[in-house]
């Protein structure tokens, strides 16, 4: 079905659906690696492509086949150096698809009939990080939402304990064995702490913030988890979301945004 010509070009509703789908595709890769090294590796690769389309129009036969070598070695290329990013991809795919992370729908398939999911209470862990901003201590702490954290939990010290703000504080007090990596918390516990955590390689971030942010703006691009970070240099207090990093907050900023964030259902992770 034609929907309107463009000179000599019959351009019909299927092609116009074609060009909007590709458009949202290159634009949500576009998202995927911004502010990564990544993204000039995919800009590269877009401007070779064009440039393949525009000289295989005009003819230029010789330089068409060099560049199409060069595009397909470049995509098996571009598999290793988008690893991150593609993973991240599915894992956004995942995210939006996943079933068992619904809420309700996990507390209806894993849970005893009435018991209530535990809820984390902020309290102890705000008071905690108000401490540690005060006393220059520095910390790095990941509350779980939905996604599972098993993994990063494996990289550390398996503790299981209830959260209390002594206990924070004993575990990022420099004396403390404890003290080095993330403490996740979820379901309520406190349950690992010495975790490592991935590593962000956002080139957009200012040099200023090293690799504990890194390492809290990396946690929020791989999983939905809110991840706090106390700057030891600074006291300073930042909050990565959804692959995004909130900089020095007031404590009611970083309440208000965690309250907001893990009482809202996931959403598609922004990257
Ligand atoms: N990948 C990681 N996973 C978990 N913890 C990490 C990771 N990288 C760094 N950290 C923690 O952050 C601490 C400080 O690192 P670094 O000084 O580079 O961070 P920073 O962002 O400059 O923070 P600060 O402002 O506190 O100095 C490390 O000693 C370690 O405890």
């Amino acid at each position: 079905m034609l929907a309107f010509r463009l000179g000599f070009l019959d351009v019909g509703w299927l092609d116009l659906l074609d060009i909007s789908l590709v458009a949202l595709l290159i634009y949500q890769i576009y998202n995927l690696v911004r502010g990564s090294v990544a993204s000039r590796v995919f800009i590269g690769y877009l401007l070779v492509y064009l440039a393949y389309l525009l000289v295989k129009a005009l003819g230029l036969n010789l330089l068409t086949t060099i560049l199409e070598y060069f595009i397909s070695v470049g995509a098996l290329a571009l598999i290793i150096i988008f690893q991150q990013e593609i993973r991240r991809f599915l894992l956004l795919i995942g995210k939006s698809t996943n079933v068992a992370n619904s809420r309700w729908i996990r507390r209806w398939l894993l849970r005893q009939p009435g018991s209530a999911e535990p809820i984390t209470p902020l309290r102890p862990i705000l008071d905690a990080c108000k401490t540690l901003g005060a006393e220059f201590a520095g910390g790095l702490i990941v509350i779980r939402k939905n996604d599972d954290l098993e993994k990063f939990m494996h990289s550390g010290e398996s503790i299981d304990a209830e959260i209390s703000k002594p206990l924070l504080l004993a575990i990022f007090s420099q004396y403390s064995p404890l003290h080095d990596g993330a403490v996740i918390i979820g379901d309520g516990r406190i349950q690992a702490a010495r975790c490592i955590l991935p590593v962000s390689d956002d080139d957009e971030l200012p040099p200023s913030l090293g690799f504990r942010h890194r390492a809290a703006l990396g946690m929020s691009d791989a999983t939905d988890a809110a991840t706090i970070a106390v700057s030891e240099e600074t006291g300073r207090l930042s909050l990565a979301l959804n692959g995004e990093l909130f900089t020095n907050l007031t404590l009611t900023e970083l309440e208000e945004s965690l309250v907001k964030y893990l009482q809202e259902p996931t959403k598609k992770a922004i990257v």
